[in-house]
């Protein structure tokens, strides 16, 4: 079975609606620079060189993985095993006791596939070993507040929650013997039923924080989609899972495949880019809870393929992302203007690492009573990432590049186990720089929004295994990828937005490992400095004395898009807004749940960030 839609059309016969990306032969990657030439030139990018990181890299390396398996993408089924439509999903038994559903989906002729098998985990072994990489040590003091009425207490290991068998098998098989903080907390309070708006940091394991109680509360209620009543050919799920990039989705599809397995729950993902047939037959073989990307969940609702009735769990994670003014319209189409259930009647969950309060104001229109929840000091960085912020001229940027490149290499640690990703303004600066790298001795590869899906699944699995170890990338991979041995982040153009930066860096120091974070600053970054400058404080970093002068210097606190001067950060970047003065000037309850609030948001002509459009067309 392939492993991914690439590998789907790759092995695909010819022809059947592949859209843009349906070439006749196999797909090789082209590096920019040689796609025009003949096909006799245009072969592998230059011959792997050993790339190797100095001193805090090492760190990295040496703590192992923790994350999905390399190259984990969704599997797609084979186009013959379509026919009958699938829907033919036995169902559990009744009733609302544990283990009611099948123990899998593998109802009729459908097996369900083990989706550790690309682990290399054998399963006997599951039982004691620790998620190999976490360090929970980084976590024991990290601050944690919450607000809200009424708000359930933490838990400190798994055993303490009534997750169900399977599922606590699956978080065996997971090697998680701990939950982390945002897990600790925000797992109880969802498995009451609360909405739920959370704020953890990058790396922290917010994606099982709100998949276990989704899927523990669909195997406790023996619901499912099948049982539901439906029209013919059209999917109702119970839980729907949003998040801004493909890429997000199909992890976020495997990891919610992976807390499943035999659970009787199934996950299906739909994203755009890829062919819609091959996801239209995947749900028509039922769906319990749907992975999407926005616009591809507009196009099925519209097809009258989807159908929200049955939503009993909202998740949207990054949910600031969701909800700024690049999503903000489909989110309100698909949340508020379709048949989902409203506030109160389905279960909230919103998740991000950044959630400024303008975007929380806004997100309380789709909460019901719910509670706040901010572990660590969000929207700042992690300590685990050692964060350097160099001075660098517009015109010395690829020579200071080569440097730092040359300097990794020259200290021997293996390519596979350090990997570089670097981060550019522009999908044409994505391509250019990539191609001079390879030009340049440096296997390298990019993922942004004018590439064709193909090519983006291609080039983060190249990046994944090693293969490319340098990936340059727009901001379509700067929140929630979860790339192990990420260890060395180059800001080469710093974004305009500090919580941009803050997700960015985040693909490194994950889950307890530490990483490293380098930015190229010049004066086109002036209105970035006091942010950055504050953040690194807040996270220990040593802030350079000329980012200190430039920081002083500069005077940008009222507009742009640096929106941690606006009340997003702070000392405690994840406040509340609810305990703002000005939320309750108007008499409102403070923890009363807002959904009929009225956020001004619109009127007001939304904060002052925004997104350019170069950026908002980089995402999906
Ligand atoms: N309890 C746990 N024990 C060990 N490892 C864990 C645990 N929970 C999550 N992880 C691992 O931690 C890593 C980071 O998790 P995840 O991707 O959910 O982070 P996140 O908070 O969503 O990050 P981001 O803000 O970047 O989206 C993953 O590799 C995941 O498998």
């Amino acid at each position: 079975m392939p492993a991914t839609w690439s590998e789907s059309v790759e092995k695909a016969p010819t022809g059947g609606g592949v859209g843009a990306t349906s070439h006749a032969s196999r797909s090789t990657y082209v590096p920019p620079h040689l796609r025009n030439r003949p096909p006799s030139a245009s072969a592998d990018p230059p011959p792997s060189a050993t790339v190797s990181y100095a001193g805090t890299l090492a760190g990295n390396e040496s703590q192992g993985q923790g994350g999905p398996a390399v190259g984990g993408f969704q599997s797609y089924g084979s186009r013959n095993d379509l026919s009958g439509g699938g829907l033919s999903r036995g169902g559990g038994g009744g009733g609302s006791a544990w283990n009611n559903r099948n123990g899998g989906w593998d109802r009729g002729r459908e097996r369900e596939a083990n989706p550790f098998q690309n682990d290399g985990v054998p399963e006997p072994e599951f039982a004691v070993q620790e998620n190999s990489g976490i360090n929970f040590d980084a976590y024991e003091d990290i601050p944690v507040e919450t607000s809200g009425k009424d708000v359930p207490p933490p838990v400190n290991t798994f055993a303490e929650i009534d997750l169900g068998d399977a599922l606590n098998m699956n978080i065996k098989r997971c090697k998680y013997v701990k939950p982390t903080p945002v897990q600790r907390h925000a797992i109880p309070i969802s498995l009451t039923g609360r909405d739920l708006m959370a704020c953890a940091q990058t790396g922290s394991g917010k994606t099982a924080a709100f998949c276990f109680p989704i899927i523990s509360g669909i195997m406790k209620s023996g619901q499912s989609a099948q049982r539901q009543p439906r029209k013919p050919r059209m999917a109702c799920p119970l839980a729907l899972i949003l998040s801004p990039t493909r890429e997000l989705s199909i992890q976020i599809h495997e990891e919610a495949r992976k807390f499943s397995y035999q659970t009787g729950v199934k996950v299906v993902v739909a994203y755009g880019g890829a062919p819609i047939n091959q996801q239209l037959r995947e749900l028509e073989r039922g769906v319990d809870i749907l992975v999407a990307t926005p616009g591809r969940l507009v196009d099925l609702l519209e097809r009258a393929r989807v159908s929200l009735q049955n939503i009993r769990y909202l998740a949207l994670d990054e949910a600031d992302r969701m909800l700024d003014m690049g999503f903000e319209p489909q989110i309100r189409r698909i949340v508020q203007q379709m048949d989902m259930p409203p506030p109160g009647e389905r279960q909230t969950l919103l998740f991000s690492a950044t959630f400024p309060k303008e975007i929380q104001r806004l997100a309380a229109d789709f909460l019901s009573n719910y509670i706040f929840l901010a572990v660590g000091r969000v929207g700042s960085s992690t300590e685990l990432i050692l964060q350097r912020i160099e001075y660098v001229l517009e015109t010395d940027k690829r020579s200071h590049l080569m440097d730092l490149l040359h300097a990794q290499r020259a200290n021997g640690v293996q390519a596979k186990q350090a990997l570089t990703l670097v981060f550019v303004e522009t999908k044409k600066g994505a391509d250019s720089l990539e191609h001079w790298l390879c030009i340049n001795g440096f296997p390298a590869t990019s993922i942004h929004g004018d590439r064709t899906q193909q090519e983006r699944e291609y080039a983060l699995r190249s990046f994944k295994s090693g293969k490319t170890p340098i990936l340059v990338a727009t901001d379509v991979a700067a929140r929630g990828l979860d790339i192990p041995h990420v260890a060395h982040v180059i800001n080469f153009d710093l974004p305009n937005d500090i919580d941009d930066y803050v997700h960015r860096i985040g693909r490194t120091g994950r889950a307890g490992k530490t990483g490293l974070a380098t930015a190229f600053f010049n004066d086109s970054n002036a209105s970035l400095a006091k942010s950055l400058a504050d953040l690194m404080q807040e996270s220990n970093q040593e802030v350079p004395a000329w980012l200190t002068r430039f920081a002083a210097r500069s005077n940008f606190g009222g507009g742009g898009r640096n929106r941690r001067g606006q009340g997003g950060g702070g000392r405690f970047g994840g406040r509340d807004f609810r305990k703002d003065s000005s939320y309750n000037r108007g008499g409102m309850d403070m923890y009363g749940g807002g959904s009929n609030m009225n956020s001004g948001y619109n009127q007001s002509g939304g904060y002052g960030g925004g997104y350019g459009s170069a950026v908002t067309s980089a995402w999906d």
